[in-house]
């Protein structure tokens, strides 16, 4: 049947609803409800199908509603090719242009065997709002399916719509990259940054495995809540500076299309404003706190040795919890440890789902055990110094090379020295247009020689540091001793 045959069975019933409406004036009230009966079995005899309108903006609200634009991208992806008039929405400041059926269209979908017919309509109001900078025209679109799939349309078809929608709206919008600037809100801007798993260099097994993780996580939504937790997972990030952290929450968010909450703790004042904060996130994000380490005064590691004596005293106190609390701190703000931790596991799964935080360090001894414990930290990576494996990636992104000659004397290099692969990248890019591929391997080859030398050089220093102070610390208890005996 088409969207026509249906449309005129419509007008059928309302013509019938307007005999029974001068029958009920002539007919006592009994009879009445017979002949009433009779009519709905014969209506839904003739006319056995229901709709369902959704309006663009729901009563009320300034916003449009997320229903109506998630079926109208539902039905672009699935429909637009059957629709014959379409509409051109430009998104993504221009960048990128999304279909939509055009009002006054008409289009059929298929779910496990049903039909359903879709139809765009479009309303002239008078009374115009002020706020949905409309001028009085108010869009909606109707599903019509057979009364027999009421059920499964209502509560299966409909979800399938809306998540699909949701997930097409997600896809194609804007990604944003917040800050939290003030107190306890969040600034955003657009977030492009370009590190995608592609370009991220590490050992290709490592990255397999993330990856996997990553595909596995956003598809658990259903056994995160079968087994009854809440849907987040914890990354910790770890490694010497330029070993791609921050680039691989990049790639992160663009492989999964989640916003970016970069939190910087040490500009939240207090525990509360940190709530407020997380619980101003969305979903569908990643809730990132670089250098944990640093924000959080975990072991008061930091402080200078002038205040050892202090710390000791302190330490005495801190036996009692009140003092324990102090030593959460972090550095200029009353957030704590306990606070941040609370947050992870209790209001933070209460709130939202579908996240991931991930916090990194350049020094993963420093981290107190129970802030990346299993189960807060699901999963910890380590970013090393460059190898072969990640150097192999690198040479390929940077000079598009996937072997050469100079590749084996670097190879052997990269195992005698630590050279990050922010250095490597660095020097694999020419600076001039006269470089070329094997100029540039050629100065990386330099570098790392220099390199190795460097730390040649510094740990035969350190070893005579180290070999000067135990001679002096051997003369100073020979002293004492001598002191001793001469007591
Ligand atoms: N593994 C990598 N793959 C590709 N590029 C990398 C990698 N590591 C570093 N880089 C390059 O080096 C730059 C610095 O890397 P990044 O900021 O990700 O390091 P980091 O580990 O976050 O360092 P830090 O600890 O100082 O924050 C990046 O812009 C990127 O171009
Ligand atoms: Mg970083």
């Amino acid at each position: 049947m088409i969207m026509k045959d249906v449309t005129q069975l419509g007008s059928v019933m309302a013509g019938l609803m307007f005999v029974w409406a001068i029958f009920q004036q002539w007919f006592p009230e009994e009879l009445g409800n017979h002949i009433q009966n009779y009519f709905r079995r014969l209506g839904s005899y003739f006319y056995p199908y229901i709709t369902i309108t959704f309006p663009e903006y729901q009563s009320g609200e300034f916003k449009r509603s997320k229903a109506y634009i998630a079926i109208e991208r539902y039905l672009a992806i699935n429909s637009s090719d059957r629709a014959k008039k379409l509409k051109a929405n430009v998104i993504k400041d221009g960048k990128s242009v999304v279909l939509s059926m055009d009002d006054y269209e008409e289009v059929t979908d298929e779910f496990e065997g049903m039909k359903i017919w879709w139809s765009s309509s479009i309303t002239i109001s008078q009374q115009r709002s002020l706020f949905t900078n409309d001028d009085g025209e108010k869009r909606s679109y109707k599903l019509t399916c057979h009364r027999k799939h009421r059920e499964i349309i209502t509560k299966v078809y409909l979800h399938h719509v809306l998540d699909e929608g949701k997930a097409i709206v997600m896809k194609s919008r804007q990604r944003k990259l917040y800050t939290n600037g003030n107190m306890t809100s969040w600034n955003h801007i657009i977030f492009e940054h370009p590190s995608t798993f592609d370009t991220l260099a590490m050992h290709p097994e490592k990255k397999k495995d993330i990856l996997d993780d990553l595909m596995t996580f956003i598809k658990s939504k259903d056994y995160y809540k079968k087994v009854g937790r809440s849907w987040k997972r914890g990354y910790l990030l770890y490694g010497p500076p330029g070993t791609g952290k921050s680039s691989m929450i990049a790639a992160m968010a663009n492989l999964l299309d989640y916003d970016i909450y970069d939190l910087e703790l040490t500009s939240v004042s207090n525990n509360t404003d940190l709530k407020k904060l997380l619980i101003g996130t969305t979903s569908k994000s990643i809730i990132v706190i670089e250098d944990i380490d640093c924000s959080l005064d975990l072991t008061g590691q930091r402080k200078k040795k002038k205040e050892k004596k202090q710390k000791e005293k302190e330490k005495e106190k801190e036996k009692n919890p009140a003092q324990k609390k102090e030593k959460d701190k972090i550095t200029g703000s009353d957030v704590t440890l306990s606070g941040l931790l609370n947050f992870i596991d209790g209001l933070w799964s209460a709130c939202g789902s579908e996240r991931l935080i991930v916090f990194t360090t350049n020094h993963l001894e420093k981290l107190d055990p129970a802030l990346i414990r299993r189960g807060r930290m699901d999963k910890h990576i380590e970013l090393s110094y460059c190898c072969f494996e990640t150097f192999k990636v690198l040479a390929k992104n940077y000079l598009d090379l996937e072997s050469h000659d100079l590749f084996s004397p670097i190879s052997r290099l990269l195992e005698e020295t630590n050279i990050s692969p922010a250095d490597v990248a660095e020097n694999l890019m020419p600076k001039s247009s006269q470089e070329n591929a094997e100029s540039c391997l050629k100065h990386l080859i330099k570098v790392l020689n220099n390199s190795k030398e460097e730390a040649r050089l510094k740990a035969m220093e350190d070893s005579r540091v180290k070999a000067s102070q135990s001679e002096s610390s051997i003369v100073e208890s020979s002293d004492e001793e001598s002191s001793d005996g001469e007591g």
